[in-house]
């Protein structure tokens, strides 16, 4: 029976929140889309949804239906995972998910925090910072699907929701669990549905999570969940796994990359590869055909296929996207991209590759959908924010193959090296 039952509106930001729990000693299961069967065992299942950018009535659905089958198989509190930066458009669907949820488990309020100190971003006097920069002027203001323009959470969260939404200053964080668990139960107590709770450093997070304790919601970013497990620890629910919690089959077999991010460090991580590794940058705008460009990238690959890693990308930066977008529409555009990479992605696990890195959480999305993976168990972390993760042998977009290991890189986490580094090269 799972303790924890989470719903992540992406690919990568569930194996993120992932990662945190199996850090904090819970064995963690990511299953993919909806669950229709019996769930794995394990102390946190984490849905794993591509509901970031799609319409929000679907997401609310999906959102919904996920949380049905997590409470069926004995969940003790939810967690809705969406971004750190917060991704998201006027229409949601961070509101409408969250506001579905807080009316579907009875509980008014709910935390709202997508704080991540390690890996840069920061929430205070409710304005989200990446680094040292305001949100809105972090490159995160150009992103292909969900333009972030404005760094003031009460606001952006306001504009999504039915309900309100009221600030937890810095002011009163600083003043740890007790002020804070009083100042929630006082928001809700008054009728407020949501609190965006400042945080800047783990220190804040940590008492952040031990507050929401017995919140049945919280929503959030990974960084809030590192609180959760000592929580269910607490209450004597979860033994000691210590490092168990991320064992995985050992790792072997040809290695590929599949970018579709154009983030920034996505981009800076392409850039290193170009230098150290067999790179092939796709020119989307150049050939919008998906079949055309599998088939550039596939013979390509001949020949190079092995323990060092191919790195393919479709990545661009934002004037070619830009491009690119208004010559078939934002969607068409992001779906020509994903479609390419995911078919990519069969055909070369077809050709042997087990162990695969894909950066972005749309494409992830795409990737692990056309690969037929229906659960990864989540092992060690490469870095903040991104593990590897597991997926039994199975059939892979119509090929056997013998276990995949694979790591769900967010757009904007990891080190430059990442690609390689990721495979110990
Ligand atoms: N050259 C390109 N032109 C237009 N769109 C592109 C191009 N390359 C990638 N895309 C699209 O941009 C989107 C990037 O979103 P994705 O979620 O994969 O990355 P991200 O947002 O940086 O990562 P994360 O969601 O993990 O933060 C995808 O839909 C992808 O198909
Ligand atoms: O929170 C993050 O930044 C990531 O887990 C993510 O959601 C990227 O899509």
């Amino acid at each position: 029976m799972p303790l924890l039952g989470c719903i992540a509106d992406d690919f990568t930001g569930a194996t993120d929140l992932a990662n945190t729990l199996v850090k904090g000693g819970m064995t963690a299961v990511q299953v993919i889309g909806v669950p229709t069967g019996p769930l794995p065992e394990a102390d946190a299942i984490i849905v794993a949804l591509k509901s970031r950018t799609s319409p929000a009535r679907e997401a609310v659905a999906e959102s919904l239906a996920a949380c049905e089958a997590l409470l069926a198989a004995g969940a003790k509190q939810i967690f809705f995972k969406y971004c750190s930066t917060f991704d998201s458009t006027e229409a949601g669907n961070i509101g409408p998910v969250a506001d579905a949820l807080v009316q579907r488990l009875g509980c008014g309020f709910a935390i709202a925090n997508p704080a991540f100190p390690t890996n840069g971003r920061t929430v205070f006097q409710g304005h989200l910072f990446v680094g040292d920069k305001l949100l809105n002027e972090s490159g995160m203001e150009n992103h292909p699907l969900t333009p972030m323009k404005d760094a003031n959470l009460v606001r952006v969260l306001g504009r999504q929701t039915g309900g309100t939404v009221k600030l937890i200053p810095f002011a009163v964080v600083e003043q740890g669990v007790t002020i804070l668990r009083h100042t929630m139960t006082g928001l809700k107590e008054s009728g407020w549905r949501y609190a965006i709770v400042d945080a800047v450093t783990d220190a804040h997070l940590l008492a952040i999570g031990e507050a929401v304790a017995d919140h049945a919601l919280v929503t959030g970013g990974s960084g809030v969940a590192m609180g959760l497990p000592a929580n269910f620890r607490a209450k004597g629910l979860l033994p000691d796994r210590g490092e168990a919690a991320a064992a995985l089959p050992p790792m072997a077999g040809p290695a590929a990359v599949l970018a579709g991010s154009c983030s920034r460090a996505t981009m800076g991580q392409i850039g290193y590869a170009r230098d150290h590794a067999h790179t092939l940058e796709l020119d989307v705008l150049a050939t919008p055909d998906a079949a055309a460009l599998q088939a550039e990238a596939l013979a390509w690959a001949e020949g190079k296929l092995g323990d060092a890693p191919i790195v393919i990308a479709a990545s661009a930066p934002p004037e070619k996207v830009a491009a690119l977008q208004r010559k078939l529409g934002r969607e068409a555009a992001g779906a020509l991209v994903e479609d390419t990479l995911a078919g990519i992605a069969a055909a070369l696990v077809a050709r042997g590759v087990t162990r695969l890195v894909v950066a972005g959480g749309e494409t992830s999305g795409a990737v692990v959908s056309r690969l037929g993976v229906t659960a990864l168990r989540i092992g060690p972390e490469i870095d903040p924010g991104v593990p590897w993760t597991y997926a039994e042998s199975g059939s892979a977009g119509g090929a056997e193959h013998p276990g995949l290991h694979l790591a769900l890189k967010s757009g904007n986490f990891g080190a430059r090296d990442f690609f390689l580094k990721a495979f110990g090269v």
